[in-house]
């Protein structure tokens, strides 16, 4: 599948763009099936977009938004991205919206996976907008490349939505959509800055293999939109 990208010459012109694009995408999927649906990803690039998404003038009380993964953390915890999504993006106009959670009050992620898996069910499918970032290492949403569980999570026909992950080149349990999961999607998007995380990709697309590098498997699969900026 093709990839197509889309360079800002800085992160504000980017998260701008990338702002009204999600707007444009979301008001869209309210207005033929009366509501829409936004992944998200954690981490600190989507820091910016979230703040400027959540001043957005749509029906935010129309939107579903969850996330691609979540460390099992409590939303107290300085890692928990529920917590960096209800401090960032769930401000503002958009704090109307109804979030779906992945963490449960389980000890293990692999205990909270049906309650999760309920949870994404009520949200409108084929998701409208998902965005996912990367790391150097080559992971996307929480399928690490180093996890006993990559190949699980990259399996099309597991039949399932979310996973158990334990990362061994990061810290904390995670809960991770799998691949099915996020190809089951209307919009992608990876977000990225830098010049070396675009190197990471570039370079993972032309030599890797999708266990060593899980985000081209999305790429190989669905079309995406690359979102970058230096
Ligand atoms: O829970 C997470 O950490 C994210 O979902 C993860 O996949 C993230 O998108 C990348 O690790 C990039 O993170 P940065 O934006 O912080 O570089």
């Amino acid at each position: 599948m093709a990839l197509t990208q889309q360079h800002f010459e800085n992160a504000e012109a980017l998260t701008a763009q990338f702002a009204q694009s999600l707007t444009d995408i979301l008001a869209q999927g309210i207005e033929k099936r009366g509501r829409a649906s936004l992944v998200v990803s954690g981490g600190r690039t989507p820091l910016a977009l979230f703040k400027t998404l959540s001043k957005t003038d749509i029906d935010w009380s129309k939107v579903d938004v969850t996330l691609a993964d979540e460390r099992w953390v409590g939303e107290e915890h300085e890692a928990s991205n529920t917590r960096l999504v209800k401090d960032n993006l769930l401000q503002n106009n958009a704090s109307v919206a109804n979030f779906v959670e992945l963490k449960t009050d389980d000890a293990d992620a692999a205990d909270g996976i049906a309650q999760a898996e309920s949870n994404l069910s009520s949200m409108s499918q084929p998701f409208d907008a998902l965005i996912l970032g990367m790391g150097e290492d080559g992971h996307t949403a929480s399928l690490f490349p180093c996890s006993a569980q990559i190949e699980d999570g990259l399996n099309l026909s597991s039949g399932k939505i979310c996973l158990a992950v334990q990362p061994t080149t990061a810290p904390h349990q995670r809960i991770s959509l799998t691949l099915p999961a996020i190809l089951n999607s209307r919009n992608i998007f990876i977000h990225l800055t830098g010049d070396k995380k675009k190197a990471v990709l570039e370079d993972a697309l032309e030599h890797n293999t999708e266990l060593e590098k899980p985000v081209t498997a999305v790429v190989n699969r669905a079309p995406v939109t690359l979102m970058w900026a230096p």
